[in-house]
């Protein structure tokens, strides 16, 4: 991604398209629990289906291409990491970080909004270390490279209004999952599946290596 790891685009899905993925979106939102674990204060989240419209749509290989086009990275897929569907209300915020690598090479992560009335603002710091930020337009998106090497960001914090965001995962093709993988999907509420899986890839790999409790203890979701 150029200009530090961020970039910022308005008008990112057709009209209908948009129209289609927010009206399914809203009928999740009674779903939608406090995030744990997370950097974020105050956010709202939920696991899309993947069978619903909203993940057809956005985990696509079309939306994969144009993300990659946008960014200069050669290719890239739509992950096998949960996109999440998150609302911030009054008192929500999330302070400054980079998004931890889930994969190797780092993913970039796509911030759709979907609906804002809210006074919240995404700041992040530029590659010559100034800052820049955006009140996100419903139907924009943010990228954001993952890792060390990505941009620092934070979502300042809500007095009045709502935003509803979705975020997902995008890497390149030939991405492996990082320790963080499994920490990160964890800490999904109900994730009983996530887990056999995490369980079964430690198998295969024949061994732990996957970061243990302390290291799990001591990360926070982005
Ligand atoms: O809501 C945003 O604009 C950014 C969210 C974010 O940085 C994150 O969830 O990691
Ligand atoms: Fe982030």
């Amino acid at each position: 991604v150029s200009n530090g790891g961020v970039l910022y685009r308005e008008r990112f899905l057709s009209p209908a398209d948009f129209e289609a993925i927010r009206r399914e979106c809203r009928t999740l939102r009674g779903g939608m629990r406090a995030e744990k674990d997370s950097i974020a204060l105050r956010r709202m989240g939920l696991c899309l289906d993947r069978r619903s419209h909203t993940h057809a749509m956005l985990m696509s290989e079309a939306v994969a291409s144009r993300i990659a086009a946008l960014t200069g990275v050669p290719r890239l897929e739509p992950s096998d990491f949960p996109a999440e569907l998150r609302q911030y209300g009054a008192g929500a915020s999330m302070g400054w970080h980079r998004d931890d690598a889930l994969y190797s090479p780092p993913q970039t992560e796509v911030i759709l909004t979907l609906e804002n009335t809210a006074d919240c603002f995404t700041e992040w710091v530029c590659a010559d270390g100034g800052r820049d930020s955006a009140w996100t337009t419903p139907n924009s998106v943010l990228l954001v490279r993952a890792g060390e090497g990505g941009p620092s960001h934070r979502v300042t914090p809500v007095k009045r209004g709502e935003r509803t965001i979705v975020k997902l995962v995008f890497h390149e093709p030939d991405a492996e999952r990082s320790a963080s993988f499994y920490d990160h999907i964890n800490s999904f509420p109900g994730a009983q599946r996530s887990v056999a899986e995490r369980a079964r890839a430690l198998a295969e790999r024949g061994g732990p290596g996957s970061g243990g409790k302390a290291s799990r203890a001591a990360r926070r979701r982005s």
